[in-house]
């Protein structure tokens, strides 16, 4: 479970996250949608604990990131897939995780096949990886630790139709074991044939109604009752109070 209340994020007069509250369950890939700039990034990043919050906080099992007894073994990140060490092998990245993490080295073999890198991908340096394979990457990264929750910006970008339709079934799988999946993209097309769920967060051409930088958990694709901030129950939204209506069809 991954709980966020309240999370506000302030850059001088900037604000880059408003007031952001929802909750992903276990057994669910809950979509995180919203154009360029919205806040997606700086929410995950303050949820992982990397960027301190203005205002509000977020948990996952209850806890908070940083409170989390060997992380990697509890959460899978994966926020920016051109974060791995540039000179060293996509073996290499994950042996040296999978020590840090206590994880048996097996399973490093394991997730490349799982993330097709074969041995050929694994054995060259990460600077010489596509954007593709460097998501790849980061999938088998943060699926390293056996986590029950995986939290990933944006991990569809640089794959091609292939990959992407791979990964929504990697990460359905997840879901359906149990697991806890929070999944950013700015495209809705990307997450509605995964989600369980949508939080919409943002404003913008697409949702002229939203007050800026709020959200609304949404149901998709089945939609639901909305309640001021939360979506219940299989009804459509009232069109008059669904700044997420266009989104989730
Ligand atoms: N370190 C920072 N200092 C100042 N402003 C920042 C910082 N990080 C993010 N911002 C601003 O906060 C806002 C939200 O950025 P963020 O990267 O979270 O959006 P996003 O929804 O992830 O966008 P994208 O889909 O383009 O990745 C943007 O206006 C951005 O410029």
């Amino acid at each position: 479970m991954i709980s966020v209340e309240h999370l506000t994020k302030r850059y001088g007069p900037h604000t880059a996250v408003d007031d952001v509250s929802f909750r992903c369950e276990p057994g669910t890939v809950t979509g995180f949608l919203g154009p360029n700039g919205a806040g997606k990034s700086t929410t995950m990043r303050m949820i992982c604990g990397l960027t301190p919050p203005t205002a509000g906080g977020a948990t996952v099992g209850g806890v908070p990131y940083r409170r989390l007894p060997n992380p990697g073994r509890h959460v899978g990140v994966l926020l920016d897939a051109s974060a791995q060490h540039p000179g060293r092998t996509g073996r290499e990245t994950l042996a040296l995780a999978a020590q840090i993490m206590g994880v048996d080295r097996g399973r490093v073999g394991e997730l490349l096949d799982l993330v097709g890198l074969d041995t050929a991908a694994a054995r060259k340096r990460v600077r010489a990886y596509s954007l593709g394979m460097r998501q790849r990457l980061g999938l088998a990264y943060a699926l390293l630790g056996d986590p029950r929750v995986l939290i990933l910006d944006e991990p569809a970008n640089g794959l091609d139709p292939e990959g992407i339709f791979w990964m929504r079934s990697v990460l359905r799988g997840f879901a359906d074991r149990g697991g806890t999946v929070l999944l950013s993209s700015h495209l809705l097309r990307e997450v509605e044939a995964v989600a369980d769920r949508l939080v919409v967060i943002g404003a913008g051409g697409s949702w002229p109604t939203a007050p800026r930088r709020s959200c609304w958990p949404v149901p998709a694709p089945g939609y639901g009752r909305w309640s001021r901030r939360s979506w219940s129950g299989r009804s459509p939204p009232p069109a008059s109070r669904s700044p997420g209506s266009t989104t989730a069809r």
